[in-house]
């Protein structure tokens, strides 16, 4: 367990951010993040993002991943930290980020400080980290979700747990004290203890035995079980107070197996008791002789996620537009919208002719959602704008270019002939040989002169090489340029013909195998 770098928050730009916003935008709807999708999200031009995208790559905050379909680019562990990190900073919740001082299945814990320095936990949720069936199976983040990435179950979790930090110390349950969330991370009080399961030895034992037992009760006498509820997610501090840190299985008393879950939780503790401590009492509580005299349960919706949570969460995704979140229908439908995206980039490789077909239907079908989408048709309508204003520019700036050359070009012939003492211009033909001689001297003597000049004749009309010698010149270029190696683009860029490439000399050498 080491300290997390976040040194590289001070050297990044506000347009690394942009993009690292963006790659997270794209994310919602996109397994990798192709490279225009970035530019047209962060409104940066595709160049810059890519230069942006190397650095951010540099530094692990998103990885370029080559997928089958199209090459993108995806959000790293990292960068989701760094994206969170900057935020609290922004809202001024976190100061400073110091040691880990827990890893968890699910998350890394860091301690820390808010700006005056006092000490506050900082917990990273990290559920792509165990197997998504066994999340599945256990928990109900997802709902009706068909597609969840560790993105969103992350932030899911963290939403959770501080809902669940922030109602149960309204009802005085011994919890951390519940500061802020943000994305994935949860800021809460730093607990001056240590888990139970450290706890070698206990001034009594059967108080704490007892005060662990009412507080399973107390639980389920607002309507929760723990569900959960183990040596390793309490803590406990120097004057044998209890904490509980962690609930991310807490379920409603309503649930049809809530008798086997509030059993579970009261046999853990019996278990670690009799274990550690040799105590063994036939005093153990059972969820009838339970009276329920609160309904946190129906408040919070323990066994899933609370309306409130789900519609905020929703708000969120839909700031990012992507309206991908709202029912599986939407899902499906944003699925294939997800997937013409990707189909842009596909369009080169070779592919049936049903396949175009479908494409071509389902491009349409996203053609006509994206149109019905105003925030779209807003970002539309801003691009277009930005556009035509560079054209614009870029425009007055050629005719400009084009003016200065054809008045340089235009005034050339006439001072070319002009004599520097203002002679009348010089004219090369003439009877006289002797005059002629001079006459040339004088020509050239000007010419000399005026090139040391400058501003006379920058350019010139006619030729002074030879004919013979321009066309010796011309001869070696051309021989010069075909014996030059075509240039091989490196990176991304080339990734696709570099793959075609590789997948035909792999055929090429299998070809003549026998299997
Ligand atoms: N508020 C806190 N104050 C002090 N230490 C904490 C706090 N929260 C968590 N920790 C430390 O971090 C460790 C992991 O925390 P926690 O149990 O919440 O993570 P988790 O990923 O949910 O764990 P798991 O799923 O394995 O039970 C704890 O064992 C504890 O040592």
């Amino acid at each position: 367990m080491g300290r997390m770098d976040v040194n590289l928050m001070r050297y990044l730009e506000g347009e690394h951010f942009r993009v690292l916003v963006s790659c997270e935008m794209g994310m919602k709807n996109h397994e990798v993040v192709p490279l225009a999708l970035l530019a047209a999200i962060s409104k940066i031009h595709r160049g810059g993002v890519s230069k942006i995208c190397g650095d951010l790559c540099k530094h692990s905050l998103i990885a370029l991943e080559r997928g089958i379909k199209c090459d993108g680019y995806r959000l790293t562990v990292r960068g989701y930290d760094f994206l969170a990190l900057r935020a609290l900073c922004a809202r001024e919740v976190v100061g400073s980020v110091g040691n880990q001082i827990g890893v968890g299945k699910e998350s890394d814990v860091y301690v820390g400080g808010d700006v005056d320095l006092n000490d506050l936990v900082l917990k990273f949720h990290r559920l792509g980290r165990t197997s998504f069936r066994r999340i599945k199976e256990k928990r109900d983040y997802h709902q009706k979700r068909k597609n969840a990435s560790w993105l969103y179950l992350s932030r899911l979790a963290a939403q959770k747990e501080f809902a669940f930090l922030s109602a149960l110390a309204a009802r005085n349950f011994p919890v951390p004290k519940a500061i802020d969330v943000c994305r994935h991370v949860v800021v809460m009080g730093l607990i001056d203890g240590i888990t139970l399961y450290h706890v070698d030895s206990l001034h009594d034992v059967p108080a704490l035995y007892h005060r662990l037992m009412s507080l399973i009760v107390k639980f389920a006498s607002h309507g929760l079980i723990h569900g959960d509820f183990n040596e390793f997610n309490l803590m406990i501090t120097k004057d044998e107070k209890v904490t509980v840190i962690d609930f991310p299985q807490m379920v409603s008393t309503d649930h049809p197996n809530a008798e086997y879950y509030f059993n579970r939780d009261v046999e853990c503790i019996k278990t670690f008791f009799r274990k550690k401590f040799s105590y063994e009492t036939d005093d153990f509580p059972s969820l009838e002789e339970v009276e329920r005299k609160y309904n946190l349960d129906v408040e919070l919706a323990a066994s899933g996620f609370t309306k409130v949570m789900q519609k905020d969460l929703n708000k969120a995704y839909d700031e990012g537009n992507f309206n991908e979140h709202e029912s599986d229908e939407d899902e499906e439908e944003e699925e294939e919208e997800t997937s013409d995206m990707e189909t842009i980039e596909e369009e080169e490789e070779d592919k049936d002719e049903e396949e175009m077909e479908d494409e071509k239907k389902r491009g349409e079908k996203s053609k006509k959602r994206l149109e019905t989408c105003s925030r779209f048709d807003a970002w539309l309508e801003d691009a277009s704008k930005q556009i035509e204003k560079i054209v614009i520019e870029e425009g007055e700036d050629v005719v400009e270019i084009l003016k200065h050359q054809n008045t340089t070009v235009a005034s050339v012939p006439e001072r070319e002939y002009e004599s520097d003492d203002g002679e009348a211009p010089l004219l090369v033909e003439g009877n006289d040989e002797e005059e002629n001689e001079k006459t040339e001297k004088r020509k050239k003597k000007n010419k000399r002169s005026n090139q040391t000049v400058g501003t006379r004749s920058v350019m010139s009309v006619g030729s002074t090489i030879a004919p013979e010698e321009v066309k010796r010149r011309v001869a070696m270029e051309l021989r010069r340029n075909k014996e030059k190696t075509k240039l091989r683009a490196k990176g991304k860029q080339s990734a696709v013909s570099r793959g075609r490439k590789s997948n035909k000399d792999t055929i090429g050498e299998y070809a003549g195998w026998d299997f």
